[in-house]
């Protein structure tokens, strides 16, 4: 357990790979659009790595397989408007949740933890999406990719969840499935977990710079407990001495 520098207070969740297997629905939207583009499907081994630094590096990514950098800016306008509008069309249709994500929610919520959703996917896809799989009431603050003027891993959209419930970075922690979500969590100040089950860019879970590895959200809930209770000690003992 690392050792406490102040107790957990809210808590910031990654939507694709850590509480929903979204790749069955990227990787339809994906192949529609290819189809327009005359282009061979794709499979879910191909897409799995290349899903959470967003649409525009999805689509490029997914293209680069294809066609040149200068091809690639051509169709680039084209392809996103096809991949958005497939996308939005077949939302949540192959979703499935991640085991205990919904235990999990239901125990950070019964802690007094403030829950915040940051997702690289846009927020036209995010929001309808936490609807339909029944995750949207858990969270006060949903930012997508688009929201705001920079997106992971980039530490903006943590640092703005933040000053939203108006606490120190360190009293806010990020649960993730990629070294995205860690290295924007580490460049804002917060504390970050790491769930092994998602994405992350084809790389093992161990190589991310995170606090933790937790099977699942609950097992994070489980985590926070226990760091806030050794966090609670250290006090009592810090203000006995001071006695
Ligand atoms: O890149 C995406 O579309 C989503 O990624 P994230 O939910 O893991 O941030
Ligand atoms: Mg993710």
């Amino acid at each position: 357990m690392t050792t406490c520098a102040a107790p957990i207070r809210a808590v910031i969740v990654d939507l694709d790979g850590t509480m929903l297997h979204t790749v069955p629905d990227f990787e339809l939207a994906l192949n529609g659009m290819r189809a327009e583009l005359g282009l061979e499907p794709v499979t879910q081994d191909i897409v799995t790595p290349l899903v959470g630094k967003g649409s525009e590096r999805l689509i490029r990514d997914v293209l680069a397989r294809d066609f040149d950098a200068a091809r690639i800016d051509a169709v680039f306008a084209q392809a996103m408007a096809s991949y958005q509008r497939h996308y939005l069309a077949i939302n949540g249709s192959r979703t499935t949740l991640f085991p205990d994500v919904i235990e999990g929610l239901q125990a950070l919520a019964a802690q007094g933890l403030r829950l915040a959703c940051v997702t690289n996917k846009p927020i036209a896809f995010a929001t309808p999406l936490l609807a339909q799989k029944g995750l949207a009431g858990y969270f006060e603050i949903v930012y997508g990719g688009d929201s705001l003027a920079r997106k992971k891993p980039d530490p903006l959209p943590l640092l703005q969840v933040c000053r939203d419930v108006d606490l120190a970075p360190a009293q806010v922690v990020a649960i993730g499935d990629s070294s995205n979500d860690a290295e924007a969590a580490r460049a804002a100040g917060c504390r970050v977990l790491t769930v092994p089950y998602g994405y992350n860019h084809g790389k093992p879970v161990q190589d991310i710079d995170s606090d933790g590895i937790v099977d699942s959200i609950l097992s994070a809930a489980a985590w926070i407990s226990s760091y806030n209770a050794e966090c609670m000690q250290t006090t009592h003992a810090q203000a006995n001495q001071l006695i």
